[in-house]
């Protein structure tokens, strides 16, 4: 399994006036390490969820202290770690840039596959593997909400990252999408970790971080860091 280490990383923004002049802590500071398989974030809206998914894959430098994924630091061998680690966004247009799903699958193969001839039958056995090949060929603006999203990660899947990262993906599926979607995590080997509103979809983890205000207040069980979750929002 994938191990991700944050070692009193913290996340700092400009606040507006003069530039360079002050910031405002976002996130932080955190001290992890993550070895599990399944790893679900929880937390309201604003908390630092997303901040804390995107240092893993070096979308987001720390502003101080360190990220690492299997011993990669994600800023120094940024480009090594993306390689590892496939992020996939809320929204899957902003993820399939290509007309058609086989288009975007075939050029996230690229540098796996450079032989066109090679990349293409890769890319069926992705999207057969994924159920699909009847969407492969039509518009990715066709498709509806729930095929896009399972076409994006079909996307980000091909290249058979060590570890997924997931932001909300089942902000915009139904729930037979939303289950959909959990069948197919549920049959990745990857290492995933994502944050969700969906407190289902947070339960099936075997490990769950609470963040609120932009620190992790619980990290434990499910059903422990849900209880906790409820008990935050439920304050006056
Ligand atoms: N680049 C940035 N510049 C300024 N503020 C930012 C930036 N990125 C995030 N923030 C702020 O940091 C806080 C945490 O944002 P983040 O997106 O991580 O929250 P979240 O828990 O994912 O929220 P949501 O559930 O609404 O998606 C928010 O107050 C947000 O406005």
């Amino acid at each position: 399994m994938t191990r991700v280490s944050l070692e009193g990383a913290t996340v700092a923004v400009p606040v507006d006036g003069p530039p360079g002049h002050r910031t405002r802590t976002i996130l932080g500071p955190v001290d992890l390490v993550l070895t599990e398989a399944r790893v679900s974030v929880i937390g309201a809206n604003g908390s630092g969820k997303s901040t804390l998914l995107r240092l893993l894959n070096g979308l987001v430098s720390p502003t101080s202290g360190a990220v690492s994924v299997d011993g990669l630091d994600t800023v120094r061998h940024g480009s090594r770690v993306r390689r590892r680690v496939a992020f996939a966004f809320t929204d899957p247009i902003s993820q399939l840039v290509m007309p058609t799903g086989r288009e975007d699958v075939e050029l996230s193969l690229r540098r796996l596959h450079p032989s066109r001839r090679e990349r293409q039958l890769a890319a069926e056995g992705v999207l057969d593997r994924f159920g699909l090949t009847a969407l492969a060929d039509q518009s990715v603006h066709d498709l509806s909400g729930g095929e896009r999203q399972l076409m994006a990660l079909a996307v980000v899947l091909a290249t058979e990252p060590a570890l997924l990262v997931l932001d909300e993906p089942t902000t915009l599926l139904d729930r037979r999408n939303t289950q959909r979607l959990r069948a197919l995590l549920d049959g990745l080997p990857q290492s995933v970790v994502l944050a969700t509103h969906d407190l289902e979809l947070a339960l099936g983890a075997d490990r769950t971080l609470v963040v609120d205000a932009g620190r992790i207040v619980f990290d434990g069980s499910p059903t422990e860091a849900v209880r906790h979750y409820l008990a935050l929002v439920d304050q006056p």
